[in-house]
């Protein structure tokens, strides 16, 4: 099966007016993802999913933020020296001590940051628009004379006047050698309309590549970060599970998926994600909701009698993309809502097979059982409810006529 037959494509995308995609992925589950409260990664852990993440086909790696201890910083200068394909970033304050650390670490990329919103400005600095802009000017001179790429991120942008975004941009750019200027939805306020007008602005004004950081706190993460690549963004933010702080971040394994269903991007290996999301539940301890996009336990899931009916002659049915796209299992399950043919088509799928009145009963068993448990059927209840209806059915079964469904 070719890849693009593992997936349902949004045709009408065809009738919608966007701005090609020119897109790359800057994975920071190592930085903002461990910025989730109560996740510590180990130097093992960090290096096998940085490993992951490059064998994927993610072009840059948020390795952490070396100032915040010893330890990170070693990570981050051992990740840095893998020799991956994918570039490696590490944060940074506008302080030199920061950029000095990411110095140390050999990284390719320095992201130095600072809030330009009034909120942040009076409360979390208690310093002046120009007193911060001038830090960071200085700490991006620092970091350019000493050969660091470097993106220059406006944390809480989605909360900043555009018009002040653009003018410490525009300065920034002019001054100095910059491979990215960022915007970051700090507190995830941001909807994809205005994401998109955000973005837009800011790519008519400026010369350098934009990122795009957002936060989930509206459940509009991956959608505002699509909506920011269909603006002009090319990098965008993303974490494995989307775990990070509060509500997380747009999620990896959504922005890949709908890279590929909605744009037509194939490129990134996605059969690596569910393997990469186990990954990163066991390192973190925090295992995706069932109904988590593309990763819960429930994405390949099939109950509904219809649903499965039509899945056993074609998955595509009611699956928008194939679980083998991802790395995962479809699951078949007989429960409250299933039907004649979907039951057949699992007690087949164990190579067992039932006359026509022995089906009927299992399903009606199958309607009690359930209902009475409030739960569904295991594997285990229901080859004791076939053996069941074999014995209850046997007497009279021999006399009549019998039909194969
Ligand atoms: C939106 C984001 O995700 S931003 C990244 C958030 N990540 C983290 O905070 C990582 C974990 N943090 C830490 O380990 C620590 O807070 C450290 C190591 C970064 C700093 O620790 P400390 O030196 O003890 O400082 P503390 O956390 O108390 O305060 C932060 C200081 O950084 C300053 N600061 C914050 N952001 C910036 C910035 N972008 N540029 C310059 N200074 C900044 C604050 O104003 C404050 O300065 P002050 O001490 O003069 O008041
Ligand atoms: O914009 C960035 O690259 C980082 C900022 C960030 O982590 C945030 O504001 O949430």
């Amino acid at each position: 099966m070719s890849e693009s037959e593992q997936y349902s494509r949004n045709t009408l995308m065809d009738f919608i007016d966007y701005r090609p995609l020119d897109i790359e992925i800057c994975d920071v589950t190592l930085r903002d993802g461990e910025q989730t409260p109560g996740v510590v990664f180990t130097k093992e852990q960090k290096l096998a999913v940085a490993s992951e993440l490059d064998s994927m086909g993610v072009e840059v790696i948020e390795a952490g933020f070396p100032v915040v201890s010893a330890c990170e910083k070693e990570i981050v200068k051992e990740i840095a020296n893998q020799g991956y394909d994918s570039r490696i970033c590490c944060l940074s304050r506008a302080v030199k001590g920061d950029v000095d650390a990411a110095l140390d670490c050999d990284v390719d990329i320095v992201s130095i940051f600072i809030a330009m919103s009034d909120m942040h400005l009076k409360y979390k600095y208690h310093r002046t628009l120009e007193d911060m802009l001038g830090c960071a000017k200085e700490a991006i001179e620092y970091a350019t004379d000493h050969g660091l790429n470097v993106r220059f991120a406006a944390e809480d942008a989605s909360r900043t006047p555009i018009d002040r975004l653009k003018q410490a941009f525009k300065e920034v750019e002019s001054e100095y050698k910059v491979q990215y200027v960022s915007l970051a939805d700090t507190i995830g306020i941001l909807n994809p309309t205005t994401t998109h007008y955000l973005v837009s602005e800011i790519f008519k004004s400026v010369n350098t590549s934009i990122c795009i950081h957002c936060h989930d706190d509206l459940g509009m993460a991956t959608a505002n970060t699509l909506a920011a690549a269909e603006a002009g963004a090319k990098q965008l933010h993303t974490t494995v599970n989307g775990i990070g702080e509060r509500a997380g971040n747009a999620s990896l394994e959504e922005v890949l998926v709908a890279l590929r269903v909605q744009y037509g991007i194939e490129r990134y290996d996605t059969k690596k994600l569910t393997a990469l999301s186990k990954m990163i539940s066991e390192y973190s301890n925090i295992t995706p909701s069932v109904n988590k996009a593309v990763v819960g336990q429930n994405t390949f899931t099939h109950e509904s009698g219809i649903h499965v009916a039509a899945i056993l002659e074609e998955p595509r049915t009611y699956e928008l993309f194939l679980p083998e796209m991802v790395g995962g299992k479809r699951n078949l399950v007989v429960g409250k809502h299933t039907g004649t043919k979907a039951l057949k088509g699992i007690i087949n799928s164990i190579g067992l097979c039932l006359e026509r009145e022995e089906l009927c009963a299992l399903i009606e068993k199958v309607k009690v059982c359930t209902e009475e448990k409030h739960k569904s059927i295991s594997r285990d209840q229901l080859e004791r409810l076939i053996t069941q209806v074999r014995q209850e059915q046997k007497p009279s079964g021999s006399e009549k006529e019998k039909f194969s469904i």
